[in-house]
C-alpha cells in the first residue's frame, strides 16, 4: 500500500535536509552522496522530490539565510538551521503553510538531540510564512563565494557575473540529444539553433515518450556542441578520452565513427554501458587512465576533469561544497592531458579539447599554450561553422566560449569551452 502524501512529503523533505547537512556540513557533492546509496531507500518519486528541495534551497540559501537571520538570535544547529532553510524556501516559493511548518516540526520534534528546538520552528516559520514570501522577491539574486565569484568577474566583468548568477539562480531546462533522423514530436520541446531540443518542467525523464526506445538521451546543448564540432564521418576512428557518462561518446557512435571510449572510473563506466544499451549503440569501452593510452586515431576527443563551474545551474551545491583549493591540481592535469591526447592524433586529424568551465585557465589559457608547444597544432576555426553557434561566441584564439548567461530567453546553456585543433598532414 502506498503511503499518505502527507507522510512521503514529510520523508521527501527530511531526505532533502540530511543531503543538506552533507553539502554545507562535511562539503560533500550531491552526486557522491547518492551514489553512496542516501536515497536509495526512498520511492522514485520522492527521491527526485528530495533532490529537487535540497537544489531549490542551495540556489537560493543566500535569501533564506536573509530572512532567517531577523529571527534567529542564537546560532542554531546546522541540522536545524537547515530545516528552516528549506521551510523557508518552500514557503517563498509559494507551498501551502500549514503543510511546510507542521512538515518542518514533525522532523525536528522525532530528532534525538535537537528536539526540544521543535517550538522554535514552529514560531520561526510562521513568521516567516506571513512575511517571508513578499520580502523573498525583493532580496537580491543570490550571489556565488568570494573564491569564485573574484576570478569570474575578473574574467568576464561585474554586469556580466550578476547575468550569470541570475542564469544559475534560475536552474536549468532538461535538453535532449538524438540519434539523427529521429522524430521527436512527441517530447514537444523547443528545438534550439544548435540543433538540440529543450524541455522545461519535464518531470521524470524515464517517463518521457521514447526514453525506453533509446532514441534520444539527456545532454545539456552546450555540452553537446564538441562532438558536432568535431563532425566525426562514418567509418572514421574516435578515442573519447573522459567519457562517462557518455554523452558524448554516443553522439560519435551515432555519426557512425568507430569509438574507444575511455574513463578512469569503472562506478562511471558502468553507466556509459548502461546509456549504449539503452540506445542501442555500439563502443569499445575500457576503464583506464587517459595518461596511458596508446594509439592513433583520427580524432580525439578530450573532455577533461574540470572545476565544472560552468555547470553550477545544474549543480549548486558546487560553490557550497568546494573552496577552489584543487583548482591548480586539475589545471596541471588538463595540461598533461591535453599533450598527451596531441600524441594520440593521427597527422592530418583533429583533437576536440573541451571542459565545462567557466575559468579561462581551464579553456582559453590550456590551447593557448598548446599552440605554443605543439609546432604541428593549429586552430580549425572552419570547424565551428556548426548550426546555431553565434559568431560572438569565438575566441580570439578559435576557440568556442560558452556561458551561462547566453539564450537567456530560451533558459541559458552551461558554461563550456572547445576548440578544434588539427595536426599537419
Ligand atoms: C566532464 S566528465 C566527462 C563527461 C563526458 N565526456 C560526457 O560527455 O558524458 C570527466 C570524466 O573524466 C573522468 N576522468 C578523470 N580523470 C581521468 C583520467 N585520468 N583518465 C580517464 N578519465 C578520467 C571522470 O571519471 C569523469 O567521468
Amino acid at each position: 500500500m502506498s503511503k499518505p502524501a502527507t507522510q512521503s512529503a514529510t520523508q521527501a523533505r527530511r531526505s532533502a535536509i540530511y543531503l543538506l547537512d552533507q553539502v554545507l556540513g562535511e562539503n560533500r557533492l550531491m552526486p557522491e552522496i547518492l551514489s553512496a546509496g542516501a536515497l536509495d531507500k526512498l520511492a522514485p518519486e520522492d527521491r527526485a522530490r528530495a533532490q529537487r528541495l535540497a537544489m531549490e534551497t542551495l540556489r537560493g540559501l543566500e535569501r533564506a539565510d536573509r530572512l532567517l537571520k531577523k529571527h534567529l538570535r542564537k546560532a542554531t544547529p546546522l541540522m536545524v538551521h537547515n530545516t528552516l532553510r528549506l521551510g523557508t524556501v518552500e514557503l517563498c516559493q509559494g507551498a501551502a503553510a500549514h503543510g511546510v511548518v507542521n512538515s518542518m516540526v514533525e522532523i525536528v520534534s522525532k530528532h534525538k538531540r535537537h528536539g526540544k528546538l521543535k517550538g522554535l520552528v514552529n514560531a520561526v516559520l510562521r513568521k516567516i510564512a506571513e512575511e517571508g514570501p513578499q520580502d523573498w522577491s525583493n532580496l537580491r539574486v543570490p550571489r556565488l563565494p568570494k573564491w569564485l565569484r573574484s576570478p569570474l568577474a575578473q574574467a568576464w566583468g561585474n554586469p556580466e557575473m550578476l547575468e550569470i548568477e541570475k542564469a544559475h539562480f534560475n536552474g536549468a531546462p532538461l535538453d535532449i540529444s538524438c540519434k539523427p533522423g529521429t522524430d521527436l514530436s512527441a517530447l514537444d520541446g523547443e528545438a534550439l539553433p544548435t540543433g538540440s531540443i529543450r524541455i522545461t518542467d519535464a518531470g521524470q525523464v524515464t517517463a518521457l515518450p521514447g526514453y525506453s526506445d533509446g532514441t534520444w538521451w539527456v545532454q545539456d546543448a552546450a555540452a553537446a556542441l564538441p562532438a558536432k564540432i568535431l563532425n566525426m564521418k562514418a567509418g572514421e576512428t574516435a578515442l573519447d578520452l573522459c567519457a562517462a557518462p557518455g554523452g558524448k561518446t554516443m553522439q560519435m557512435v551515432a555519426a557512425g565513427a568507430k569509438v574507444t571510449a575511455v574513463d578512469i572510473s569503472k562506478g562511471r563506466m558502468a553507466r556509459v554501458q548502461e546509456n549504449l544499451t539503452r540506445t542501442g549503440l555500439v563502443a569499445s569501452l575500457v576503464v583506464g587512465d587517459a595518461l596511458e593510452q596508446q594509439g592513433q586515431y583520427d580524432a580525439v576527443l578530450l573532455d577533461a576533469p574540470c572545476s565544472a563551474t560552468g555547470t553550477i545551474r545544474r549543480h549548486p551545491d558546487l560553490p557550497h561544497a568546494k573552496d577552489g583549493s584543487e583548482f591548480g591540481q586539475l589545471i596541471e592535469l588538463q595540461a598533461q592531458m591535453l599533450a598527451h591526447a596531441w600524441s594520440l592524433v593521427k597527422p592530418g586529424g583533429k583533437l576536440l579539447f573541451c571542459t565545462c568551465s567557466l575559468l579561462p585557465d581551464e579553456g582559453e589559457c590550456q590551447v593557448e599554450e598548446a599552440l605554443d608547444m605543439f609546432p604541428d597544432m593549429s586552430v580549425d576555426r572552419d570547424a565551428l561553422n556548426v548550426p546555431g553557434v553565434d559568431a560572438a561566441w569565438i575566441t580570439s584564439e578559435g576557440g568556442l566560449r560558452l556561458r551561462p548567461d547566453y539564450w537567456p530567453d530560451r533558459g541559458g546553456m552551461d558554461g563550456f569551452y572547445m576548440a578544434c585543433l588539427r595536426k599537419a598532414a
